[in-house]
């Protein structure tokens, strides 16, 4: 039987650091990598990160836009990497930000996370705009699947604060909300919860919420979008020892040389190491 994805996250960091690499094939990225922006390209490039970062980073999170980009054939360049990504040991994180009323719900949910599905992922990015009830098809697969979901919670993008931080007539803000839920799914599960959050490492200061969900803290932001390791026990506090830090562009500007991606990847996991602790 599978282990809950907490479980099979925490050992992973344990034994590879928490640094998750995300595979974000921008057209640019791909044209400085000397590749066509088309399929070929596409799958010239994800091989690589596979190849050369699968048997070290905890966790990949291939950013599903910028395969379903192009078509039916994309996709299959998604699928084929998912599996060599679990073949090297790497958990695979599928950033698909999917959120829809529940019955579609149901649907995405078989999509990702069923275990014999074509892009069967350890865990799933989700949207809980829609309501957090409207995840419940979602959430009850992962379970079975062994699997997890990372809930928008505080996104990266200064955007996201008109929706996130706005009041509920009950005090709490629509983010704090959210990061309750959290905390209920993952209720006396050990060592950690299925159920994360995403919580930009853009943020700064966050000492109003409560961040102690017993589950994992994906932060992205680090990199392209200014915010850097040192940056993370300010933002997390005390919750920081259950972060999975993200970095897509800063990893692979590197490439397309293995050996480049590879010293980057290394830069950014010794920098969460000196941060901490
Ligand atoms: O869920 C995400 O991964 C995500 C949430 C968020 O709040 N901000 C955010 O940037 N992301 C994703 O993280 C990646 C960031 O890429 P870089 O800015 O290149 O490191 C992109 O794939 C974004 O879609």
């Amino acid at each position: 039987m599978t282990l809950p994805f907490g479980t099979r996250l925490r050992q992973a960091m344990d034994e590879r650091g928490p640094l998750c690499v995300g595979i974000d094939p921008h057209a640019s990225l791909l044209a400085d990598w000397g590749l066509n922006d088309d399929v070929a390209g596409l799958a010239r490039f994800t091989r690589t990160v596979v190849e050369a970062l699968g048997e070290t980073v905890a966790v990949f999170k291939p950013q599903s836009a910028f395969f379903e980009r192009f078509g039916s054939r994309g996709l299959a360049v998604l699928e084929t990497a998912v599996v060599e990504a679990r073949e090297r040991g790497a958990l695979v994180l599928m950033d698909a930000k999917r959120g829809d009323i529940g019955s579609t719900m149901a649907a995405y949910a078989e999509t990702f996370l069923r275990k014999d599905s074509p892009l069967f992922s350890d865990a799933l990015t989700v949207s809980p705009y829609l309501g957090y009830g409207s995840l419940r098809p979602a959430v009850d697969l992962a379970r079975e699947s062994g699997a997890g979901l990372f809930v928008l919670a505080l996104t990266s993008n200064p955007e996201g604060a008109e929706v996130q931080r706005a009041v509920r007539e009950d005090g709490r803000t629509l983010a704090a909300t959210m990061l309750g839920h959290l905390a209920a799914e993952n209720a006396g599960a050990e060592p950690l919860g299925s159920f994360g959050a995403v919580v930009g490492a853009t943020l700064g200061d966050l000492s109003s919420f409560d961040l102690a969900i017993n589950g994992p803290l994906l932060a992205p932001g680090i990199g392209a979008q200014g915010a850097t390791p040192a940056d993370l026990p300010k933002v997390f506090g005390d919750a920081v020892r259950n972060v999975v830090p993200s970095v897509s562009r800063g990893v692979l500007r590197h490439g397309p040389d293995a050996a480049a991606l590879r010293a980057a990847a290394d830069r950014f996991a010794d920098e969460v190491r000196t941060a901490l602790g």
